[in-house]
């Protein structure tokens, strides 16, 4: 069950009027979604097929969600591969349908990878860099909602609910990641090298589409930008290698893919020396933000949630994984 809110033809076509993009010939509700209402919306224009997806916001409000789609569109019209909103005659890219904040959206092309070899990390690797970079000038503002402000509200909240172990583990890392942000590395990190990040961007939140020859899928594109908000942009490349590099089964790093992943986004945007230091206390520090979120919703389900809770327990693996083997991208990933 993932579509929340009925959406008619006629309410489609009512926005696809209002957004003058053509007849509705298709809309189909998408099961996949465990947040928000998405239906692939196809539709005719100048006797072409125009392919787009329909979001209503189940959770966020409209006053919330200008940072999101303003990003989208921002990054998408400097040829970042994500989804462009698509804006009426006054400019205007939120819209209400069916009694909630609505948004169309191109769709993609293709489907997730799911099994990404060092092929697939080194185009997501690529990509991302190139979308900090376009970052740099997205007037709005907003801080990352999952950062450690939030980790350390609800943390007290989380701890009871945990074996002592869990919860000494817990504790620990939040102290760890306390100290490191009062550090002057991180303020040079802050300062230098922050801004919009996309922050959850998982190995679903990406597509590919077959390319020329076996294995050579290509990167259509981001989305899901629901958690972005600005932060160190090695934060958000932490988040990527915590799960685009590492064995699902118990958490590890894949070294070659993580190498690679490094590699191929040094090669848009070097990494400075305070980066290099950094990764492996924010590759903790993203590991940490995952667990929190997931015990979070696993123990403290906000009211008429919609959110089905991930495993937490692959989030403490994870962090188990990155502290007790630090990894180093700068000497070609030898743990130390
Ligand atoms: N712009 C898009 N292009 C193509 N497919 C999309 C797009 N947006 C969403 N989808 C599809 O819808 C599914 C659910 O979207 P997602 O953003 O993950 O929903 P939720 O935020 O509710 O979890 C995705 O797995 C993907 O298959
Ligand atoms: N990637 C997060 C959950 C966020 O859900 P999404 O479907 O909106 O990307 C996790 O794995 O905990």
């Amino acid at each position: 069950m993932a579509v929340f809110t009925e959406v008619s033809p006629a309410q489609a076509q009512a926005l696809l009027d209002h957004l003058e993009l053509g007849q509705l010939s298709s809309l189909r509700g998408i099961g996949a979604g465990i947040e928000n209402t998405n239906y692939f919306v196809d539709c005719t224009r100048d006797d072409h097929l125009h392919r787009y997806v329909l979001t209503l916001f189940e959770r966020l409000t409209a006053e919330q969600l200008p940072f999101y789609l303003r990003l989208m569109q921002h990054l998408a019209r400097r040829g970042v591969p994500v989804p462009e909103p698509h804006a009426d005659r006054s400019g205007e890219i939120l819209f209400e349908v069916a009694g909630k904040p609505a948004a169309i959206v191109d769709r993609l092309h293709g489907g997730h990878q799911l099994a990404p070899d060092a092929f697939h990390c080194q185009q997501v690797g690529a990509t991302l860099a190139r979308m900090h970079l376009a970052g740099r000038d997205f007037p709005l503002h907003q801080p990352n909602l999952r950062g450690l402000a939030w980790w350390r509200e609800v943390v007290p909240q989380l701890l009871p609910f945990l074996e002592p172990g869990q919860a000494e583990l817990l504790r620990s890392e939040l102290a760890y990641q306390e100290q490191l942000a009062a550090s002057p590395l991180y303020a040079e990190l802050l300062r230098d090298c922050s801004g919009p990040i996309h922050a959850d961007l998982f190995r679903d939140n990406v597509m590919f589409e077959p390319g020329e020859g076996p294995g050579r899928e290509r990167l259509t594109g981001f989305f899901d930008f629901y958690f972005a908000g600005v932060d160190t942009w090695l934060f958000d490349l932490a988040v990527c290698l915590n799960d685009w590099c590492i064995d699902l089964a118990d958490g590890r790093l894949v070294e070659d893919r993580a190498a690679a992943f490094v590699a191929a986004y040094e090669g848009v945007r070097p990494l400075t020396g305070a980066e290099h230091r950094l990764l492996p206390a924010l590759m903790r520090a993203a590991a940490l933000r995952f667990w929190v979120s997931r015990l979070f919703d696993l123990h403290l389900p906000r009211e008429a949630s919609l959110l089905k809770a991930h495993d937490p327990r692959h989030f403490e693996r994870v962090l188990r994984q990155r502290i007790a083997r630090p990894w180093h991208a700068l000497h070609g990933g030898a743990a130390e």
